[in-house]
């Protein structure tokens, strides 16, 4: 298949995002700032031209679905309303091949701070866990801003945030008994999620801070219960 102008970009900011997601927390400067259950959210304070772009980091075990079925809703344009509370519209602005997309979202406002879009790619695969052959495999759903001609930054009434964004996931499988099948009571995902968010315009450190703080495990923890709700009367995809 021919591959598309894009795709040394996504392979490689794939490739990165993997790597980094699979960085234990322990190690540079992560700080734990949101616990909920089995999730758990760190963050760096960085800031970028007087702008704060913390890198986040989630971990999470979500137990009763595969990270098949997770990435894939990550994924999927079609579910996105259903668990994107931010959400205010979303168009798929290219459709480059079945495992990636081009995404124009623009999300509510945020007050005080002005109302923000986002232009980015959206790649899903599957990746081969070479470390730990035992486990199921890995997959990856990466997010990338991007440009593209027909939808220049900052020309209507949002300014254009910029992101680099993964999602991680690793299906483990608790063996049932002798020749009994596997249920959902036997699986369990292992989820990371990892995302720098650049504003693009300016907004007050303080308000970013307070507003990253609130919205991301409110946005992990609504998210993970969608596919729980999603999953549980579906056959199981791994
Ligand atoms: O994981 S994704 O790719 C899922 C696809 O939708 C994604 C996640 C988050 C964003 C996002 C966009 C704007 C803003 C802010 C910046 C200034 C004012 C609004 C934020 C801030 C961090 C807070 C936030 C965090 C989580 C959810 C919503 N809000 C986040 C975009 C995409």
């Amino acid at each position: 298949a021919i591959k598309h102008r894009l795709w040394p970009e996504i392979d490689r900011i794939t490739l990165e995002q993997l790597h980094y997601a699979r960085l234990e927390v322990g190690t540079g400067s992560w700080q734990l700032f949101a616990e909920d259950g089995d999730m758990r959210m760190y963050r760096r304070e960085e800031e970028a031209d007087g702008l704060v772009v913390d890198p986040l980091k989630a971990c999470h075990v979500v137990k009763g679905v595969t990270g098949h079925e997770v990435c894939k809703i990550f994924f999927s344009p079609e579910y996105r309303s259903g668990w994107e509370a931010t959400l205010e519209d979303m168009t798929v602005v290219e459709n480059i091949s079945n495992d990636t997309l081009v995404f124009l979202q623009t999300h509510k406002r945020i007050w005080p701070a002005s109302q923000r879009d986002a232009l980015f790619w959206s790649h899903i695969r599957k990746v081969p866990d070479e470390q730990d052959v035992e486990a199921q495999d890995l997959w990856i759903v990466c997010n990338q801003s991007t440009e593209h001609p027909e939808y220049p930054a900052n020309t209507g009434k949002c300014v254009r945030i910029y992101l680099t964004v993964c999602l991680v996931c690793q299906t483990l499988v608790n063996p049932p008994k002798e020749n009994e099948e596997i249920n959902r009571e036997d699986i369990t995902c292992k989820i990371t999620y990892c995302s720098v968010v650049n504003p693009g315009g300016w907004a007050p450190a303080a308000v970013l801070r307070a507003v990253y703080k609130r919205e991301y495990p409110k946005f992990l923890k609504r998210f993970t219960n969608f596919c729980i709700d999603q999953c549980k009367d579906k056959p199981i995809e791994f």
